[in-house]
């Protein structure tokens, strides 16, 4: 076949890849650049736990794709490879959004096992997980990556709460905690009970969005690692560099460049060009609003579909068309508009309606079209 390729196709032995996987998702870089101030102020915070005491609560923020996950995990990584006294352990709360998930996650890293499926009480599930913390003589870090999510569900004042106070009930015990929240309009320490602000003083971390030269910078390395030698010139990067600042999340610039290989091979091509960018940039920019759906249960999605098919229509008609759908009731439909509001997925204003006083209206963020294929 590498004798006789078809007229604009590459063979399969030809690619403009040398690892595709430096583009995806669980890549972890080798460098991290343009993060030593946060790195620094978050291994300040952990010392403390790796000489045996509690170390400092931190609370990290920023938009999307500034590198907090990335972080946090070689932190953590960091930290294991100095004692094995401290436990890490990472919890999405885009997937774990309750207290009582968030701690069946911690039980999973505490003995490498879930918990029993047939259900134990809360007070069981935290009481087996701080013994043996005790019983280890160990230090607990807990990061609640993506905090905003219990948030959302009016579970994090509770989960912190619990984690915060662990060692009054449990004497010995010994957690910290790093709150990690990319929702920028979340004011975290506000909306937290006051039990909870009297105990929870964390460090401040902030990751601000990379600027154009820092994003060049940081593809930079990517592009060395994932593409052959020559595939893409310096103003081509340049152009993903530019697409990526507009967003501000990094991720959307490491899905340009791999769409943009694609791209490049399905013209038959063996380097990258503008056109294959621009053509990548259509799906490339709706990468958070992937990710955003892929954290929705079934009835939040119907909802969205709901609002997708009304777009910019009255609340109390589009609960209706959700009620006949669904059968659920105001108080949760309303919870829900709020959530999908908070994730930047719809806008919920209030707007004089003529002889029905003030009404809210629900309108899409993104393009009606990109939400409903996304959904599907
Ligand atoms: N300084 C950097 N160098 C190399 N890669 C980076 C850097 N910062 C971020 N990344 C990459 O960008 C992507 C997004 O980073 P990460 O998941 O850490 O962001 P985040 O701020 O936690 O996002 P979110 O708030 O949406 O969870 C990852 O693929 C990560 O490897």
């Amino acid at each position: 076949m590498a004798d006789d390729p078809e007229e604009g196709m590459l063979s399969w032995d030809e690619s403009v890849f040398r690892d595709e996987h430096v583009f995806e998702i669980d890549y972890v870089p080798e460098t991290f650049k343009h993060r030593d101030t946060q790195t620094q102020n978050l291994t300040y915070a952990l010392r403390p736990a790796v000489r045996g005491s509690r170390p400092l609560n931190v609370m990290v923020r920023g938009p999307p794709g500034t590198g907090k996950t990335t972080a946090v995990q070689k932190l953590f990584d960091e930290v294991g490879t100095q004692t094995s006294d401290v436990r890490t352990i990472r919890v999405n709360c885009q997937v774990n959004s309750t207290r009582y998930s968030v701690f069946s996650r911690l039980f999973e890293g505490t003995f490498d096992y879930e918990p029993p499926s047939s259900g134990i009480s809360f007070k069981k599930l935290f009481g087996q997980i701080a013994d043996k913390l005790v019983e280890d003589d160990r230090v607990l870090v807990v990061a609640l990556d993506d905090v905003n999510y219990l948030f959302y569900e009016n579970e994090a004042s509770d989960t912190l709460y619990s984690l915060l106070r662990a060692h009054e009930e449990y004497p010995g015990a010994k957690i910290g905690v790093i709150v990690v929240s990319s929702d920028p309009t979340l004011e975290v320490i506000d909306e937290l009970d006051s039990r909870v602000q009297s105990v929870f003083r964390p460090e401040e971390v902030y990751f601000p969005v990379y600027d154009q030269p820092e994003i060049v910078d940081i593809l930079d390395e990517r592009v060395r690692k994932g593409f052959r030698d020559g595939v893409i010139s310096r103003n081509t990067v340049e152009r993903v560099a530019d697409r990526t600042a507009e967003s501000g999340d990094l991720r959307v610039g490491i899905d340009l460049l791999r769409r943009a290989g694609l791209n490049a091979e399905m013209r038959g091509s063996r380097t990258v060009e503008m056109e294959d960018v621009d053509a990548a940039y259509e799906k490339s920019k709706y990468i958070n609003l992937s990710r955003s759906l892929s954290g929705l249960s079934d009835t939040e999605r119907a909802l969205l579909e709901v609002i997708a098919t009304n777009d910019g229509g009255q609340a109390g008609e589009v609960y209706e068309t959700f009620h006949e759908e669904t059968a659920l009731g105001y108080t949760r439909y309303s919870e829900i508009v709020n959530k999908l509001d908070q994730l930047g997925l719809i806008d919920a204003d209030y707007a004089d309606i003529e002889g029905r006083g003030r009404s809210r209206s629900l309108s899409l963020s993104y393009d009606k079209e990109a939400v409903l294929d996304r959904l599907e």
